[in-house]
């Protein structure tokens, strides 16, 4: 196996990456990196192995082969030390369904040194509308913003944000483009999977486009959308892909 040794700037390093399920080939041989300070955005069609990706890249899954570094480490083996500097949004949220948004969120700053201001967090992405109301009983969009504010109250070093606009009114995702924009300008290596072209063109510096399972276009987005633009590009690369 190659040996990976990632630049500093490199939070997050997938080299030849394979994984499969049963007779699916969910990954085969991805390779790319996401930089400390910069939004990341990764796009595909369905099926094309972001979420596969992110939750390797975040420990929940083990790759077949290939080699996953996150902050230096692999997170597959990470302790409780590395993972409390990586913050995660899954699709599906995984939040505890009883308690409420608030309580839930102060709850999870305490397990860091340095949160941040949860008051603040909680004002901007309009939880403090529903304070009282059960994680249960919240609507899809709302229940993914208090899954964003448990993604970024602890500051995390890198942040996996799988489809975090997904489903989002106009005001919502407006104040999380500019919440994901200053996470990065403070440093984090914020990686954000959509399938908006507008999102990546409002958000990313760095674009990956994944199709089958590989990665099809890397680069800048102005590398990547060149003169036709992003979703011209897109299209062009991603026919036939899988969805
Ligand atoms: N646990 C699993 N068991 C079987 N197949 C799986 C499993 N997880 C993912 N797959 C398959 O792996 C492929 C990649 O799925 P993945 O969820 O990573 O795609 P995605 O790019 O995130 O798609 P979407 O845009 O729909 O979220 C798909 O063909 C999917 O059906």
């Amino acid at each position: 196996m190659r040996t990976v040794h990632p630049t500093p700037s490199e939070a997050l390093v997938m080299q030849d990456v394979t994984r499969r399920f049963g007779t699916v080939n969910a990954l085969q041989g991805l390779s790319w990196s996401a930089r400390a300070g910069e939004v990341t955005c990764v796009l595909g069609p369905n099926g094309a192995g972001k979420t596969t990706s992110v939750e390797i890249a975040t420990g929940l899954q083990r790759p077949d082969s290939g080699t996953v570094r996150v902050l230096g480490e692999d997170p597959w083996r990470a302790d409780p030390e590395h993972r409390a500097r990586v913050g995660v949004m899954l699709q599906d949220g995984g939040l505890p369904q009883s308690v409420r948004p608030v309580a839930l969120l102060r709850h999870l700053a305490r397990f860091w040194g340095r949160p941040a201001d949860l008051d603040a967090l909680v004002a901007r992405l309009g939880i403090d509308g529903f304070a009282g109301t059960t994680v249960r009983r919240l609507s899809g969009g709302q229940r993914q913003r208090v899954a964003l504010a448990a993604a970024l109250v602890g500051r995390p070093e890198v942040a996996f944000l799988d489809e975090p606009t997904a489903g989002l009114d106009p005001h919502s995702r407006r104040e999380v483009h500019a919440i994901v924009r200053e996470a990065a300008g403070a440093g984090t290596a914020a990686v954000v999977t959509t399938h908006s072209f507008d999102e990546a063109e409002r958000l990313a510096d760095h674009v990956v486009v994944i199709a089958s399972g590989r990665v099809v276009a890397d680069g800048t987005l102005a590398e990547v959308a060149g003169e036709d633009g992003l979703e011209q590009v897109y299209f062009a690369l991603t026919d036939g892909g899988a969805r």
